[in-house]
């Protein structure tokens, strides 16, 4: 663990079948799409969750997850240590990261950006994330390492990525979560004249935008899930962009889990690599239309759609795979 070369890890996840994971976030936004715009979060979930849990199954491997429902005690399936795949013992050892449903209130509501999300990597590669609120600062591609500091204000961050790209700060498009948290911040982008798209949930969406000019968004700022962090970073790791982000307590309860999974360091910023390491893959599948993926959809003809998302850190490689499914 953590000791192989990157060629080693590469073959690691070579032998577990890249594209398989797309397999995997299809059948569980194929399950959650019945529930889209049908005002049951829990349901639209556990229905995600049932069938991602099953379709791990066909895969060749030894995984555990390191990233998914919650600890043991709160989550019956997919719980962070949980093993999954087919080959147990026997297979390579891969950790798993997954959002059966990232954006349960956003499918509830048929909003935009549901995703069924996972990435692996090799053993020890993904930071064990707890299930506490992160800040996030996120840039696409294509800037100087380190334009981004989250230990500067968020006035500096934009102005430093607006020197860069050659703009002024007003020209600058900040994506951040809608919520009351985020007032002030919101009120100091607008004070130097950004564009504050605000999004109602499903940040894992919201920072890949970042690297998506079509979206116009510059970049990401705000504090979300943790394990969406983790999440986000093994897509910008395939797809390039900067991340950093700082785990947020608001309890004791919160750091003690934070100790349990092995950070010491609590007030730590960690950067892109930090979260998630050496070569790792990351799966999507669109459960309603969005920025990054169109959502699962139904069809007259007994077919369904579904657009899905494959990247490899290792080779940059992005696949775009659009399944047709026969209704059952
Ligand atoms: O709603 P909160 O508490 O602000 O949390 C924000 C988090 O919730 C989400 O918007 C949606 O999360 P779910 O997958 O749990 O529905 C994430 O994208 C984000 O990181
Ligand atoms: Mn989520």
């Amino acid at each position: 663990m953590g000791k192989s070369s990157s060629v080693e890890a590469s073959s690691v996840l070579d032998r577990v079948l890249v594209l398989e994971m797309v397999r995997v976030t299809e059948a569980a936004a194929i399950a959650a799409s019945k529930l889209v715009g049908r005002g049951d979060e829990k349901a639209a979930d556990a229905a995600a969750v049932e069938a991602m849990r099953k379709a791990f199954d066909n895969l060749y491997m030894d995984g555990t997850v390191v990233i998914g429902e919650g600890e043991r005690d709160e989550a019956p399936m997919l719980f962070i240590g949980e093993k999954v795949g087919g080959a147990p013992g026997r297979g390579p050892k891969i950790d798993i990261a997954l959002d059966p449903l990232e954006g349960t209130t956003i499918t509830a509501k048929a909003g935009p950006n549901a995703l069924a999300v996972l990435a692996a990597a090799e053993e020890g590669n993904l930071l064990n994330a707890p299930d506490v609120y992160m800040e996030k600062l996120a840039v696409g591609p294509g800037y100087p390492p380190g334009v981004i500091d989250l230990a500067k204000t968020p006035t500096e961050n934009v102005e430093a990525v607006a020197r860069a790209k050659g703009v002024a700060p007003s020209d600058i498009i900040v994506c951040v979560l809608d919520r009351p948290r985020h007032e002030k911040l919101i009120a100091e982008l607008r004070a130097i004249g950004c564009g504050v798209v605000l999004i109602g949930d499903g940040d894992v969406a919201g920072v890949i935008a970042t690297t998506n000019p079509e979206t116009t968004i510059d970049m990401y700022m705000g504090s979300g899930g943790a394990p969406e962090g983790v999440l986000a970073c093994a897509a910008l790791r395939c797809v390039g962009g900067q991340f950093n982000g700082k785990l947020l307590f608001r309890n004791d309860d919160e750091r003690a889990r934070a100790r349990k999974w092995g950070i010491d360091d609590l007030d730590r910023i960690y950067k892109l690599e930090d979260l998630a390491k050496g070569d790792c893959i990351f799966a999507a599948t669109g459960v309603t239309d969005g920025s990054l993926l169109d959502g699962v959809k139904r069809l007259a003809t007994g077919k369904m759609t579904t657009h899905s998302v494959v990247m490899r850190a290792s080779s940059g490689t992005v696949r775009w795979v659009k399944g047709e499914h026969r209704i059952k």
